[in-house]
């Protein structure tokens, strides 16, 4: 499709072909994004800067816009006919929507939480299943692998407020224009490069990594005069969405992988809604994504919260990094 070619027409076009995609879902959750991008431009204007006074179900402060990102996106996507149910990071269990739905929509409403108030780039992620059985929703319906999503995406409010998605047939990316109000195709069926001289993991834990993360991360600073024989560049914005953004814009890794701090958890991100769908984008984009040892994608899920170790980007590094792992 041409560039200039709205999302709504893109995935209308898509979805017209296969009931598989879940077409009217995307445009509500674009719509919500779009609401959200208002919200987040207009910033202390708007109230929404600063912490809510209250912690979600893993026990993080929330910030207001988390909240109030998460109440845009239950009341603009509750309504669409198609939808069966929601899960988000900022709510311990599911919420139900249309009884006769039958796709499921798991989001975390606002990433990169500690750079709202610094006004760094943060975004909205989400990931779209199908209800597999029929009968009541319950927690078990949204506890499925991420092979199995139909759809994932994300919308990146920076600069510019950029939504990017897949539905298995390639990676788009749009761009809203703030004078018609619509996403605008900007590139269709992004490829990562395979090869990479950029990194992305925050250094000031390298004292808790695992040996594979150390050692490929000290192969990196190594530089030219190391083993990998060239220089590498660091780049960390805290907000995995901004992060992988840059990785499917001009390659890279990103890594958050398990670490000591706390060594029952297997790692900061959470695999329902931030792990899985960027996975989903990352592969289909020519990339790889793994929890150091297995393919993230193929991991069972066992919890809606449930967390794992994550690294993902242009193929041959991370090929290399989970040969580290089981070596
Ligand atoms: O504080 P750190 O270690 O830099 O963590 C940053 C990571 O945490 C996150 O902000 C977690 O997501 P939320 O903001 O949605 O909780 C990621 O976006 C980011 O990659
Ligand atoms: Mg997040
Ligand atoms: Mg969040």
């Amino acid at each position: 499709m041409s560039q200039g070619t709205t999302f709504t027409q893109h995935i209308t076009s898509l979805g017209s072909k296969d009931a598989n995609i879940p077409a009217s879902l995307l445009v509500s959750v674009a719509n919500a994004c779009k609401l959200i991008a208002k919200q987040v431009e207009q910033g202390a204007l708007a109230g929404i800067i600063g912490s809510a006074g209250s912690g979600n179900v893993q026990g993080e402060t929330q910030q207001k816009l988390d909240i109030i990102s998460n109440d845009i996106l239950l009341e603009a996507c509750g309504k669409d006919a198609t939808l069966a149910g929601m899960a988000s990071e900022e709510m311990e269990t599911i919420f139900p929507a249309n009884k006769n739905g039958s796709f499921l929509l798991l989001f975390d409403p606002l990433d990169g939480s500690s750079n709202i108030d610094v006004n760094v780039s943060i975004g909205t992620i989400f990931s779209i299943l199908k209800k597999k059985t029929a009968g009541d929703l319950t927690e078990k319906d949204f506890l499925q692998a991420g092979v199995d999503q139909v759809a994932s995406g994300y919308v990146v409010y920076g600069p510019q407020t950029t939504l990017v998605y897949t539905t298995g047939q390639g990676v788009h990316m749009f761009t809203l224009d703030h004078e018609t109000g619509e996403f605008l195709l900007i590139k269709e069926n992004i490829q990562i490069s395979p090869d990479t001289k950029e990194f992305a993991i925050n250094m000031s834990n390298m004292r808790h990594w695992d040996q594979p993360v150390k050692r490929y991360v000290d192969e990196c600073l190594a530089g030219v005069e190391g083993t990998r024989q060239k220089d590498f560049n660091m780049r960390w914005i805290a907000s995995m969405v901004a992060d992988v953004h840059r990785i499917l814009c001009r390659g890279g890794v990103f890594m958050y992988p398990w670490d000591k701090r706390d060594p029952s958890k297997p790692g900061k991100l959470r695999l329902m809604y931030e792990a899985n769908p960027m996975s989903f984008l990352i592969e289909q984009a020519g990339g790889a994504s793994v929890n150091g040892k297995e393919r993230i994608m193929t991991l069972p899920a066992e919890k809606l919260h449930q967390r794992v170790s994550v690294v993902l980007g242009s193929k041959n590094e991370v090929d290399l990094i989970q040969k580290y792992h089981q070596a």
